[in-house]
């Protein structure tokens, strides 16, 4: 047992049901099925180079994008573990085409929560051995309970999530998540295979000094990323700021929300709305970032109001520390006029 009574994770569900007053204890078994889902995706990412699941799988996803076997796998384990347990009548997935309408026996769609998962995020990372995560982002259903679950129960704006969350595959295990009161992290003791709360109220810092971006498509960015890019560099006040970007939006994103920064993944002349996918990335980190006293926007537009229009939608994102994103945006703006 860890020295210091730590509080579980499970424990911590329980006792924050309380925080809603009409609770059925759907929503916390849910959250468990995830908790369960994501052990399992752990115990794969740690044994990944010896259990023949690095590498590509030969296919390729809606997104065009390589699946690597590993993006394949934990697809799988997430679906099943929400599926089994008929706590959602609904899930998208990032690395599926389409929504999956879950049907365990005749109660499936009694349920009232849809769950969107980036099953696992920084793929590029995997092979080697570099952090990873999962993503997720759930919402009650807008459709009659009892009826087939439908494209609007996902196409919902991002202010309407009931919770969301990541896990970071790292040096430790963590579970980060938010249920609209504030940003916990739970760290998992591998030799109980239990979460602890280790991260209690998480915050983002209102300013930093680390600036994440991929400057290897520099050419190809906005001008208002340019130009905040060469204000991050310049020798002024408590700049130059330092450069950090690991890949991984997970890991980015929480660095960034304990030591303080900024991630963006622009627009660049090739794809006009950037990388990452609204629902199943931009949605639940930008829930996750607001909550923790953060900022998240496209550069003009706070994402969480953002009405999408389709499943596997991409949108620019700069999220971080409010005073940073700010800023960010002001250079955007400029720009604009220009
Ligand atoms: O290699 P790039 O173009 O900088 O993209 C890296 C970004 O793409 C992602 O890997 C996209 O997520 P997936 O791995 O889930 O597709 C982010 O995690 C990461 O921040
Ligand atoms: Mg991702
Ligand atoms: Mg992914």
């Amino acid at each position: 047992m860890p020295e210091q009574n730590f509080q579980t994770l499970g424990e911590f569900i329980i006792d924050k049901q309380e925080d809603f007053q009409y609770s059925t204890g759907e929503l916390s078994r849910l959250l468990s099925a995830i908790r369960l889902a994501s052990k399992v995706v752990n115990r794969e990412v740690n044994k990944a180079g010896i259990a023949n699941i690095i590498g590509q799988s030969g296919n390729e996803n809606i997104q065009g994008e390589e699946q690597q076997k590993l993006d394949v796998l934990a697809n799988e384990i997430f679906i099943e573990a929400l599926s089994q347990r008929e706590v959602v009548c609904g899930i998208a997935s990032e690395e599926s085409d389409d929504f999956i309408d879950v049907r365990c026996g005749s109660n499936a769609h009694l349920s009232k929560y849809v769950v969107l998962i980036d099953p696992l995020d920084g793929s590029s990372n995997i092979d080697v051995n570099v952090s990873v995560g999962t993503i997720f982002s759930i919402y009650r259903r807008v459709t009659e309970p009892g009826t087939p679950v439908a494209l609007e129960d996902f196409l919902q704006k991002g202010v309407n999530q009931a919770a969301a969350g990541y896990v970071v595959y790292g040096s430790s295990t963590m579970i980060v998540y938010t249920t609209g009161n504030g940003v916990n992290g739970f760290t998992l003791d591998p030799s109980l295979g239990t979460y602890y709360l280790s991260h209690p109220n998480m915050k983002f810092p209102e300013t930093g000094k680390i600036y994440s971006i991929n400057e290897g498509n520099y050419i190809k960015f906005p001008q208002g990323v340019k130009n905040y890019i060469k204000y991050c560099q310049r020798e002024e006040e408590d700049r130059p700021y330092t450069s950090r970007y690991i890949g991984s939006l997970v890991s980015d994103f929480h660095r960034n929300m304990i030591k303080g920064g900024i991630y963006i993944y622009p627009s660049t002349s090739q794809s006009p709305n950037g990388k990452l996918r609204l629902l199943y990335e931009c949605n639940p980190m930008a829930f996750l970032a607001e909550q923790a006293g953060g900022k998240c926007t496209d550069g003009f537009q706070r994402i969480l109001e953002i009405q999408p229009t389709e499943l596997h939608q991409r949108v620019p994102f700069f999220c971080g520390s409010s005073k940073m994103v700010m800023k960010a945006e002001e250079f955007m703006q400029n720009a604009a006029q220009q």
